[in-house]
Formats: C-alpha cells, sequence, structure tokens
C-alpha cells in the first residue's frame, strides 16, 4: 500500500500519469485544442509539462530515434504530395491516442515536381 496525494494505491495496483491532462491543461497550454504549431516558437516546458515520451526511468528509450523518423518522413510527405482529407469534419476519439475516428482518412497524389 502507498499513499500518493491523499489517495491510497493498494498492493500490486498500476498508477498511471494521465499525460493527457498535463498536455490539454489550459493553464500551461492556452487554447489546448486549437492547432497552433507557433506554440512552440521559442518554447522551453517547464518540468513535468510536456512528457509525450513519459519521464524518469519509464522514458522512452526510442525518443530520438522517433523524433528523427518524423522528420524525415514529414520532409518527404510534406514537399512530396498532396493531401486530401475525405472526411474533414470527423470527429475525433481520444483512446488510446488522438485521432480522427476514421484514421484520417485522406487521398495521397505525388506531386509532379516534387523536390523531395
Ligand atoms: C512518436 C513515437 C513514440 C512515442 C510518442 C512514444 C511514447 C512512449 C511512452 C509515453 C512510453 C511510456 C513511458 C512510461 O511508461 O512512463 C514509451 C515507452 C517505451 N517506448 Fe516509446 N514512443 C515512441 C516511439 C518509440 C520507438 C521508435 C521505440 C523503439 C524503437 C520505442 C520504444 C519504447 C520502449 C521499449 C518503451 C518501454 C520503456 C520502459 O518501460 O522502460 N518507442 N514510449
Amino acid at each position: 500500500m502507498a499513499w500518493i496525494s491523499g489517495y491510497i494505491i493498494p498492493k500490486g495496483w498500476k498508477a498511471l500519469t494521465w499525460f493527457r491532462s498535463i498536455h490539454m491543461d489550459s493553464e500551461i497550454y492556452p487554447n489546448p485544442k486549437e492547432f497552433n504549431p507557433s506554440r512552440w516558437d521559442n518554447y522551453t516546458p517547464k518540468p513535468v509539462t510536456f512528457l509525450p515520451f513519459g519521464a524518469g526511468s519509464r522514458l522512452c528509450p526510442g525518443n530520438d530515434l522517433a523524433k528523427l523518423e518524423i522528420a524525415i518522413f514529414l520532409h518527404h510527405f510534406l514537399l512530396g504530395y498532396e493531401v486530401e482529407r475525405l472526411n474533414p469534419q470527423c470527429p475525433l476519439m481520444h483512446l488510446p491516442h488522438p485521432r480522427p475516428k476514421d484514421n484520417c482518412l485522406a487521398r495521397i497524389k505525388k506531386c509532379s515536381r516534387s523536390v523531395a
């Protein structure tokens, strides 16, 4: 048994951090649901306010690889393809991860004058 913030956690239970409640906290991220990539410009997060890869001894060991892969993929995808979502008004689902309910169904066309 352990006490955490006034709650009793029985022996053998698992306690998970609900990362979304941190990343969607409007006191940390004003208007958190707005798509606003500029919110990251020159932004240095305060400790434990930005945890996409977890933290501490269970920090995701693949985090640098994942960021590199995402950067390479986005470079080629955004420069080389046109994307048209088939259901742009499709609502979001939140479990296990936030995403459109249709899994972002889209028509993808390779650009003819692609430089990627
Ligand atoms: C965008 C991509 C990724 C995200 C958002 C992500 C996120 C996470 C998160 C939140 C955890 C749990 C941390 C915790 O339990 O507190 C985790 C664990 C883990 N991730 Fe990732 N991850 C990503 C990619 C990867 C990749 C590419 C690899 C391996 C090549 C990887 C391997 C692992 C492993 C092995 C663990 C378990 C670590 C442990 O329990 O000690 N992840 N990841």
